[in-house]
C-alpha cells in the first residue's frame, strides 16, 4: 500500500485492509509518504514495489494530494500487480466488450459478487448506477454491461434521478450523499446496492457521529427485494475483492492455474 498523507478516514480503511491480509496469510507492507511528497517520490516508491518480486499487489490509496498527478501515478503501477484495477490498460479493457482486464476494481467487483452469490440475474436487467467516479460509478457501469445489463448512469447534472431509478431492476448508489435514495426512488422488488460511506452527526452515538450509506435504508427496505446495509455491506466486500485480486495475481506470478 502506498499512502500519501494519511487522512483520518484512510487510516480506518488501511487498518481494515491490513487486518484482512493478516487473517488470510497475505503479508502487507505500507509506505507512508508525507503529504508534501513530490510526484517523483511517489512514482519512485511505486517503482520499488514494481521491481520487488515478492510483491504481487500494489494499491495506491486515493485520493492523492492535489499537487500530484493521479493519472501518472496510477499508470506507473506494474499492470500485472494492479490489484486495484485502476491502471489505464485494465480500465481500458474493462470498457471494451470481449476483453478481459487482468484486474477488476474492487468495489464494483464486490457489487457484482454480491449479486451473483445472491442468485440475482444481471443479464437483460436494467441497472442504474448513481455516480460516475473513476473508482466506483464508471467501472461499475462498465462491469454491469460486461454482465449483459442495460445500464443508465445518473450524476449530479441529472435533472430527475428518481424518475430513472424508478425504472431500475438494480440500483447501485455511489454518490457520497447521505440518504440520497429515498423509498420512492425504488421500484417494488428492485435490488439495491449501497456503496456510500458517509459520516453524519449523531449526538446519541458514542463518537458523536455514525456511518450511513447513500440509501435511506429504513424506507428502501420496504420496497426492495434485496438490499445491502451500511456498514457491513459493500465495504467489507471491497476488502474481500482486494484479497481475491491479490491471490489471483500471486497465482499468476507463480504459474498456478485457477482451474
Ligand atoms: N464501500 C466502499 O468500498 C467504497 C465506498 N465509497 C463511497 O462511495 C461514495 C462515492 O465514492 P466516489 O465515487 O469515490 O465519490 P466521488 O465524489 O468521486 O463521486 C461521486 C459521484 O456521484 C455523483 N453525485 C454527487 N451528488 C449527486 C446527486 N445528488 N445525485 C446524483 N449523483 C450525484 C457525482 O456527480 P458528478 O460526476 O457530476 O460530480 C459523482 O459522479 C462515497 O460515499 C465513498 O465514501 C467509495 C469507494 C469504496
Ligand atoms: N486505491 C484505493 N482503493 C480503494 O479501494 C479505496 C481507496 N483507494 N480510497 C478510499 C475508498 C474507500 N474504501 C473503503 C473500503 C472499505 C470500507 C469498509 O470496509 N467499511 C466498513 C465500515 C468501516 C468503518 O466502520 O468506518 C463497512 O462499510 O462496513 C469502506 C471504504 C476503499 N477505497
Amino acid at each position: 500500500m502506498v499512502l500519501v498523507g494519511l487522512r483520518e478516514d484512510a487510516k480506518t480503511y488501511v487498518w481494515s485492509k491490513k487486518k484482512a491480509c493478516k487473517e488470510v496469510g497475505i503479508e502487507s507492507f505500507e509506505e507512508n509518504l508525507p503529504e508534501d511528497s513530490s510526484e517523483e517520490e511517489v512514482v519512485n516508491v511505486v517503482g520499488k514495489f514494481n521491481d520487488d518480486p515478492s510483491v504481487h499487489g500494489i494499491l495506491v490509496q486515493l485520493p492523492l494530494p492535489k499537487h500530484i498527478n493521479e493519472e501518472r501515478v496510477l499508470a506507473a503501477v506494474n499492470v500485472e500487480k494492479d490489484v486495484d484495477g485502476f491502471h489505464p490498460l485494465n480500465i481500458g479493457k474493462l470498457a471494451m466488450q470481449g476483453r478481459s482486464p487482468l484486474f477488476v476494481p474492487c468495489t464494483p467487483r464486490g457489487c457484482i459478487e454480491l449479486l451473483l452469490r445472491s442468485n440475482i440475474d444481471i443479464k437483460g436487467k436494467h441497472a442504474v448506477v448513481i455516480g460516475r467516479s473513476n473508482i466506483v460509478g464508471t467501472p461499475a457501469a462498465m462491469l454491469l454491461q460486461q454482465h449483459q445489463a442495460t445500464v443508465s448512469v445518473v450524476h449530479s447534472y441529472t435533472p430527475n434521478p428518481a424518475e430513472i431509478t424508478n425504472r431500475a431492476d438494480i440500483v447501485i448508489a455511489a454518490a457520497g450523499v447521505a440518504h440520497l435514495v429515498r423509498g420512492d426512488w425504488i421500484k417494488p422488488g428492485a435490488v439495491v446496492i449501497d456503496v456510500g460511506i458517509n459520516l453524519i452527526e449523531d449526538p446519541s452515538a458514542k463518537k458523536g457521529y455514525r456511518l450511513v450509506g447513500d440509501v435511506c435504508f429504513k424506507e428502501a427496505v420496504t420496497k426492495a427485494s434485496a438490499i445491502t446495509p451500511v456498514p457491513g455491506g459493500v465495504g467489507p466486500m471491497t476488502i474481500a475483492m482486494l484479497l481475491c485480486n491479490t491471490l489471483e495475481s500471486a497465482k499468476r506470478a507463480f504459474g498456478i492455474s485457477d482451474q
